[in-house]
């Protein structure tokens, strides 16, 4: 475990990382999820080829479990001071690794810089990254098992046997269990206070005060029976295969997990790829329903708004960074319960970054905050009756070399054993309607829910 010393942003760790790995049969992701120590994470990739990516560069799904080191940092400089943390860490480090199954920091990000880990958030500092003490990691038809550790190679070796003697016991499917079901829920936010606030925001964007704003709900779901976080996020991924699975354990019985269709950004070595995802229909019941609603989303003035300003804040924000930014075609997203407007964007860095600096300079992108960025974010903390926490916020992976992959945690989950609270927003402009934002709301707790009961 790490020592931190002489508070949060200067870590010092009693010598280096070392990391061992070693080519293993690719074992039940949900066996491993469900058998796997605490604390658990996950980062599932999306199957979809239509997500760009380079023979390199393609995403693996990956499990940790245990802590070779913790890393937590709080307030505006939170990006900075895990990235001095982490560097501290990696100094020295020595790592036999093929590149898929290279040691990886697991984590993310509070949304707000003032975060406050008040429940549901109990636990959740306003960043935590963990490097697992093991990780397996699954590519397209390999897989491997990496033991990591903080200044102890020797004991390593033996603790590669023995986790792969674990890992090979594993039975090939995991059991699965029914979902929880749920036996109450409550809204954190009514309607008439939803239609209020999404007025006033509608007002002061005709106003010329802001441009848009991204408000979400809270839905407070009580579990019939025990959660079950290895079903859940299978379930999720069964639904969602293009989705980012991810789950983020706060150590204290609190789980943040999701299956988010948003990247925020991807880095390998100069090579970026990031996309704005704004505008959203529904799904039709019959495949010409279906195209009518797509169509409809493609022409829709409000909804080419809205995402608009998405892409261009992105290419404004990357740009410091960039030597080239090529902006892809425009498309629709379709997902099992929603259908999305998506450009693709892909640049050549200017000189070598680490992905923390694009993290903090893309998070919030105005499709979950707004424009300007400050008016919406403080627009949201006046208007929103909850704490964000870590919903909407970046969470994803870095490694020993800066490269990494985030996505933004949408369609997710904070939950115990008992209780899940879900989150779910929708993009205001000047043309919004109230009463279809609200039920823009609804569909996109649809995910979680579905996999609750
Ligand atoms: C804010 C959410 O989704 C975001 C908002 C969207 C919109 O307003 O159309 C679409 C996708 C996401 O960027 C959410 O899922 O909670």
């Amino acid at each position: 475990m790490s020592r931190l010393r002489g508070g949060e942003s200067v870590a010092s760790f009693e010598g280096s990382l070392v990391s061992r790995s070693i080519p293993i049969d690719p074992p039940s992701f949900q066996a491993v999820l469900q058998a796997a120590p605490a604390p658990r994470t996950v980062w599932a990739a999306p199957n979809d080829a239509s997500i760009e990516s380079t023979e390199n560069d393609r995403d693996p799904t990956i499990v940790g479990s245990g802590a070779a080191a913790v890393l937590r940092a709080d307030g505006p400089a939170r990006f900075e001071r895990i990235r001095n943390q982490a560097d501290a860490l990696v100094a020295d480090s020595d790592t036999d690794t093929t590149w898929a199954a290279r040691p990886r920091l697991f984590g993310g990000f509070a949304f707000h810089d003032d975060h406050e880990p008040a429940p549901p958030w109990t636990g959740f500092s306003g960043a935590q990254f963990v490097l697992p003490r093991i990780q397996i990691t699954w590519g397209d038809d390999a897989a491997w098992l990496t033991t990591n550790a903080v200044g102890d190679a020797p004991a390593l070796e033996t603790r590669i046997e023995r986790a792969h003697r674990w890992v090979s016991s594993l039975s090939a499917t995991g059991p699965t269990a029914d979902p929880p079901g749920i036996h109450h829920r409550e809204r954190l936010t009514d309607r008439s206070t939803w239609r209020t606030a999404v007025t006033a925001s509608i007002d002061r964007i005709r106003a010329g005060e802001l441009r848009k704003v991204v408000l979400a709900q809270a839905l407070r779901a009580t579990l019939d029976g025990e959660l079950s976080v290895a079903d859940t996020l299978c379930r999720l991924r069964e639904s969602y295969p293009d989705c980012f699975g991810f789950l983020v354990d706060a150590t204290d019985g609190r789980y943040f997990l999701g299956a988010t269709p948003e990247r925020l950004v991807s880095l390998q070595g100069r090579s970026v790829h990031t996309g704005a995802l704004a505008g959203t229909t529904g799904r039709g019941n019959t495949p010409t329903e279906d195209d009518r609603l797509a169509r409809t989303l493609r022409e829709s003035e409000k909804n080419a708004h809205e995402h608009d300003l998405v892409v261009n804040a992105i290419r404004e924000q990357l740009d410091p960074f960039t030597r080239q930014i090529t902006t892809g075609d425009r498309r629709v997203r379709r997902l099992a319960t929603v259908q999305h407007l998506e450009t693709p964007l892909s640049a050549t860095l200017a000189r070598d970054e680490h992905v923390l600096s694009l993290v903090e300079a893309l998070h919030p992108t105005p499709a979950v905050g707004g424009l300007p960025p400050d008016r919406a974010l403080t627009t949201i903390r006046t208007t929103e009756p909850f704490d964000r926490g870590w919903y909407a916020a970046p969470v994803g992976w870095f490694d020993t070399e800066g490269n990494g992959s985030f996505a933004v945690a949408l369609r997710s989950t904070v939950a115990t054993r008992d209780v899940a609270t879900l989150f779910a927003g929708v993009g205001i402009v000047s043309d919004s309607d109230p009463d279809d934002e609200w039920d823009e709301v609804q569909l996109k707790y649809r995910p979680v829910l579905d996999a609750l009961q």
